[in-house]
């Protein structure tokens, strides 16, 4: 792969661009040392309290606010970003010296994630520019539906006129869906030609769309023929494994499509799956010995490539580095199409970017788990100066670690070894569907390292952290890149159950890497994670157990105005400037850090107001959740976001005022938010009603302390949605079980807080 890439005149095909970041920290510190204070404020005038137990609770949330701002700043201090070049790469390397990728695009579920959005995804990636003879597309099934087997036999039909017209007429778009609902529609071409072909097209893309409409409609997509035979009596959790090779690019031309392939593992109930990590897992051995190409590409199902030339921008990076172990994996960002106005949900992550660039001056990107190009061998567990060690390893060592088969050992043995792309002796995957099937068998990796040294790792639902964690700790590092247009784009989930379920899973998987033995401090001491690197990712871990101190502060004001004590200073004291100027410096901080990026202020409110809102509930019920896996109480599942297709369906225009509504079903997890905002609402009641029997204002100061209120107020302002949902009607309301069931603890904690107050 570096050909030519020492060659010190050509200009660089990537470069590191640093970005001035004085301001933000001089502000950062300002924020640190006021928090700081506070807490040494909180010691010295504890002695002065008349009630121990709130000042006590509020100095343990404000010492951990604080641990965590030193982790954010930490994240933050080193700002740069990395621009590639892909005009630059054809005078560097011959297009037949690119290396081969591997594409794996896994489902689970082909009602949750509708087939036709995995088929564009699919069309998206045979699409790109990219020499086709050098790709092969893996299509990893979960749910062993016939109608995704239908579905992909009928798409790689399609992709014969669609693939050259794209290339033909440098289409931008490449999910064909995408491509043909705006309105007016994208012409890439004036001519008559282009027209002409742009109707056909669109017709053939309607043609195929309702194929899979219908077939989805029945309950076995076709006529059983042959090729249909085996998912006859498969269950989607115990079933053989199903290998078809769909097409295949026997000739190796560059122009062709590239080789498609479907996967269905085999499935098991005395086998545990391992869910994701399992299916790729999968992918990379079927692969393996398919194609074994050196690098490979994962996306989600409804991740589609949305920029063709995403794959010539990760090679800028695998060829630009001079050093391989500067490289390891190359993270495109997860960006989402159709995202609802303003972020109602606080999802789209747009508040990580400071974050990313930050991370970029240390080990590099976190593995997100799609849209990432690996090296194959790393994933197959190689450090980066092993790789001359591997030329000799010994085949019982390969036995324990690739297990069985011996087609297997040996492409990793050539995965493991190689350094340059060249590929010899090009095998046809039909020619290996037979080893392919058994390194797809549920018994396949017992008593090899894979999921706990190699492939992805086990014992996360957030396996892309734990995977990405263990190459760190490697000592490899990682780049991000952004190019423009986005390089992929996916649905971001369309509900709010939908939001707090992905919440939940991300919070419980972070949590779990943690308690892993892949726990960042663990890697520093023992492994190559450098030190600044794995307080990133402590930051990122502890997302759960942030739930714990944020849900206690959101009710200690409540529990102050009831109990008629305090945790702020009192507001004629001068002390009460500290938390006044950390609440307003941090929210204008906030909210000047995202304009930068061109986000409203609605939207910023939005995020600020999710990110309480989502520790309190889903982060909180994630925590628990890895508190009872630890104590051996539960096992992790991973549910599977649904992916919606209401946006391009049926070609409405989605109401976006609707859209953002929440809805709420019985799930359990919004009861710790009912209740915190129904003990505020309590408390800012009685709070009134003892104003009113109050005079004059000195009085009413003694009363209650301002910042109470205020803050009582502010949680308040980020439940407003719930509040609306205590009244809603329908699926906008809050189930009437959730409300008793709330309103019932929320009673029995304010009758407690009154009766055990004098004690504390
Ligand atoms: O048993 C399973 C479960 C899931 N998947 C696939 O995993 C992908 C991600 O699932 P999704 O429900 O879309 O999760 P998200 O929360 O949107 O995904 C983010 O978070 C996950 C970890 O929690 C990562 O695996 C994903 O790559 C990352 O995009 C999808 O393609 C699924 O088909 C499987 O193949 N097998
Ligand atoms: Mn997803």
């Amino acid at each position: 792969m570096d050909t030519k890439t020492q060659g010190s005149v050509s200009p660089p095909l990537q470069e590191n661009l640093v970005i001035n970041n004085t301001i933000p920290r001089a502000i950062e510190l300002v924020i640190l040392s006021l928090l700081i204070s506070l807490l040494v404020y909180r010691i010295v005038a504890f002695k002065d309290q008349d009630h121990y137990f709130p000042w006590l609770l509020a100095l343990f949330c404000e010492s951990w606010f604080t641990f965590n701002w030193i982790l954010v700043m930490n994240a933050k201090w080193f700002q740069s970003m990395t621009k590639t070049y892909p005009e630059r790469l054809f005078d560097r390397a011959n297009e037949s010296e690119f290396p081969e990728v591997d594409i794996f695009v896994t489902t689970a579920d082909s009602i949750l994630e509708p087939s036709i959005i995995t088929m564009n995804t699919v069309l998206s990636l045979l699409a790109v520019d990219y020499p086709a003879n050098k790709l092969a597309l893996y299509l990893s099934d979960d749910a062993c539906s016939p109608l995704t087997f239908y579905s992909l036999i009928e798409t790689t039909k399609f992709a014969k006129i669609w693939v050259p017209f794209c290339k033909k007429y440098n289409v931008q778009v490449r999910a064909p869906y995408r491509y043909f609902t705006p309105d007016p529609p994208l012409m890439d071409d004036e001519s008559l030609d282009f027209q002409q072909e742009w109707k056909q097209m669109k017709n053939e893309y309607g043609i195929l769309y309702k194929k899979i409409k219908i077939a989805a409609q029945r309950t076995f997509p076709c006529d059983r023929d042959s090729d249909f035979g085996v998912f006859a009596n498969a269950h989607r959790s115990n079933h053989p494994t199903i290998i078809k090779v769909v097409s295949e690019n026997k000739e190796g031309t560059p122009n062709e499509l590239p080789h498609v392939i479907y996967i269905s593992r085999e499935k098991n109930s005395k086998h545990h799956h391992h869910y994701k990590a399992g299916a790729m897992n999968v992918l990379a051995r079927v692969s393996g010995v398919m194609t074994n190409a050196p690098l490979m590409l994962n996306v989600d199902c409804d991740m589609y490539a949305n920029n063709p030339q995403v794959f010539l921008h990760a090679m800028c990076m695998f060829f630009g580095f001079k050093n391989e172990e500067d490289c390891a994996f190359v993270q495109f960002p997860q960006a989402f199409y159709d995202g609802l106005k303003d972020d109602p949900f606080g999802i789209q992550l747009v508040n990580l970017f400071y974050m990313v660039n930050g991370i970029a001056s240390m080990q590099g990107a976190f593995y997100g788990g799609s849209n990432c190009f690996h090296r194959r061998k790393v994933i197959y567990g190689s450090s980066p100066n092993d790789a001359i060690k591997t030329g000799n390893t010994d085949n019982e060592c390969l036995h324990k670690m690739f297990g069985k088969s011996i087609e297997m050992r040996e492409s990793a043995v050539q995965a493991l070894s190689r350094s340059n792309a060249k590929m010899e002796n090009r095998r046809i995957p039909s020619s290996s569907v037979e080893a392919a099937i058994q390194v797809a068998g549920c018994s396949y990796e017992y008593g090899t390292a894979w999921g706990k040294q190699i492939g992805w790792m086990y014992g996360s639902t957030a396996e892309d952290i734990l995977t990405g964690i263990s190459i760190h700790g490697r000592g490899w590092k990682s780049v991000f890149c952004v190019p423009e247009p986005a390089p992929f784009l996916g649905c971001a989930p369309m509900t709010y159950p939908a939001v707090l379920i992905q919440q939940k899973r991300w919070a419980t998987g972070l949590l779990e890497v943690f308690c892993s033995n892949k726990n960042p401090l663990l890697l520093t001491i023992n492994g190559k994670l450098r030190f600044r690197h794995a307080l990133v990712y402590m930051w990122i871990c502890f997302w759960a157990v942030r739930s714990v101190p944020e849900i206690c502060y959101a009710v200690l004001p409540a529990y102050c105005i009831i109990t008629n004590s305090r945790f702020l200073p009192k507001i004629s004291e001068p002390a009460f400037l500290i938390p006044m100027a950390i609440f307003v410096i941090y929210s204008l901080y906030g909210l000047w850090e995202v304009k930068r990026l061109g986000v409203s202020v609605r939207m910023w409110w939005n995020i600020q107001r999710m990110g309480r809102v989502n520790t309190m509930t889903a982060w909180l019920f994630g925590y628990w959740n890895v508190v009872l896996k630890v104590l051996g109480l539960s096992q992790m599942v991973f549910e599977v976001t649904p992916k919606d297709q209401s946006s391009w369906s049926n070609g409405d225009d989605i109401d976006d005022a609707n859209a953002a509504r929440f809805t709420y079903d019985g799930s359990p997890m919004i009861v710790p938010g009912v209740i915190t905002l129904l003990v505020n609402l309590t408390a800012l009641v009685s709070g009134l009603s003892g104003l009113v029997n109050v005079g004059s204002r000195e009085n009413w100061m003694a009363v209650f302390g301002l910042g109470e209120v205020f803050c009582s107020v502010y949680v308040t302002l980020c439940f407003w949605e719930y509040l609306k949902g205590l009244f809603g009607n329908g699926k906008y309301g809050i189930p009437f079980g959730t409300i008793w069931k709330s309103g019932g603890l929320a009673l029995l904690f304010v009758q407690l807080w009154r009766r055990s107050s004098q004690w504390f």
